[in-house]
């Protein structure tokens, strides 16, 4: 017979097993804020996986739940629900003495405001430096970590110069460097380019990419910059605190030899088998409320409650679901995406 218990040993089985072998694993993450008496589900079921050594970007609208993420996976705040573990770091159980520690061993950190990531008055080699210095590594040890980092973004011939005496990208460049000093397994960037052109915001996220594939490091990057999915091998899009699609670019060798690069996008089904549809197909084919689904042999097809033109192979023997209609908040980000 099926006990409370047997049901409750299920899901937590389920749940352990979600992810078990990846880096990151937010498992339906939920953040709930209250202000002002109002309630803001920032995230509503968030899942989200990455493998250790992936560069992924995570893109959305404004108010999507992004910063929302990053302050969770960074330790700076506990979800309401769900599970959230970076390598052994389980996030929902860490005592603030193991959260200092996560902060300062596990991950680094880029914020968007170049001032947040530098010290103004250190040059650019005393920045890196900073860092492993709190960590009690020598002096000579120190400075030959700063010119490798420093080399290795290209900015070498800033070593000298303090924040004011370079350029945006320049320092964000650094600013990488410093997040590097202490060997993170993996770096976070909040909107790197936020505040670059498109020229700089490109060799910031060239600088990601190269610490990715040279030094092996897991990197996430939050970020409104259309561009970026150029950059890397997943870009995770999150609508209304969800992970709803991703758009994953393949190197694709043809016949003759030559190399492509081949980009799809896929929509993410959730664990709950939820998708979400985007607004022009919706918008296309008027679904709204109900929708019917049916099973094909090798597809599940989705069907307007009243078709305008009668399927030839109906779905009358399909499954009968709910699209909700737009929200208002939908609505908004739509207008956002399209912006
Ligand atoms: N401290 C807070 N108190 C109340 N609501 C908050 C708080 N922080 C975020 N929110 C709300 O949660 C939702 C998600 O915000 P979040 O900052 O994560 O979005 P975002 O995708 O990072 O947006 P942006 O790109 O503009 O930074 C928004 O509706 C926001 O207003």
């Amino acid at each position: 017979m099926t006990t409370l218990d047997t049901l409750e040993e299920r899901a937590q089985t389920r749940s352990a097993a979600f992810g078990a072998d990846a880096l990151i694993v937010c498992d339906s993450l939920v953040r709930i804020y209250q202000s002002e008496g109002i309630e803001v589900q920032a995230l509503q079921g968030l899942d989200l996986l990455v493998d250790d050594g992936e560069l992924v970007a995570i893109v959305g609208a404004s108010g999507s739940g992004k910063s929302t993420l990053l302050s969770v996976l960074s330790g700076l705040d506990v979800p309401t629900a769900g599970r959230v573990r970076v390598g052994p770091w389980d996030l929902m159980a860490m005592t603030p003495a193991q959260r200092v520690q996560y902060r300062r061993t596990m991950v680094g950190f880029v914020w968007q405001q170049t001032a947040r990531n530098l010290v103004p008055y250190l040059t650019a080699a005393e920045n890196v430096a900073f860092p492993l210095a709190l960590a009690g590594t020598g002096s000579r040890e120190r400075a030959a970590r700063a010119a490798e980092l420093l080399e290795l973004l290209g900015v070498a011939y800033c070593a000298e110069r303090r924040p004011g005496q370079m350029s945006g990208g320049e320092q964000q460049r650094v600013a990488i460097a410093v997040a590097l000093a202490c060997s993170p397994r993996v770096l976070f960037a909040d909107e790197p380019t936020g505040e670059l052109d498109t020229a700089t915001s490109h060799d910031v996220l060239e600088g990601l990419r190269m610490v990715n594939r040279e030094l092996g490091t897991t990197v996430v990057v939050v970020t409104h910059d259309p561009g970026v999915s150029e950059h890397v091998e997943r870009t995770v899009a999150i609508r209304d605190g969800r992970t709803s699609s991703e758009v994953v670019r393949r190197r694709h060798t043809a016949d003759d030899g030559t190399e492509h690069v081949v980009a799809e996008e896929f929509a993410v089904l959730d664990r709950a088998g939820r998708v979400q549809l985007p607004q022009e197909y919706r918008e296309a084919l008027e679904l709204a409320g109900r929708v019917r689904l049916a099973l094909e042999d090798s597809h599940v097809s989705v069907w307007p409650d009243k078709p305008r033109v009668t399927p030839s192979r109906g779905p009358a023997t399909g499954r009968h679901a709910a699209v909700p209609e737009p929200s208002r908040g939908e609505a908004a980000s739509d207008q956002e995406e399209q912006r």
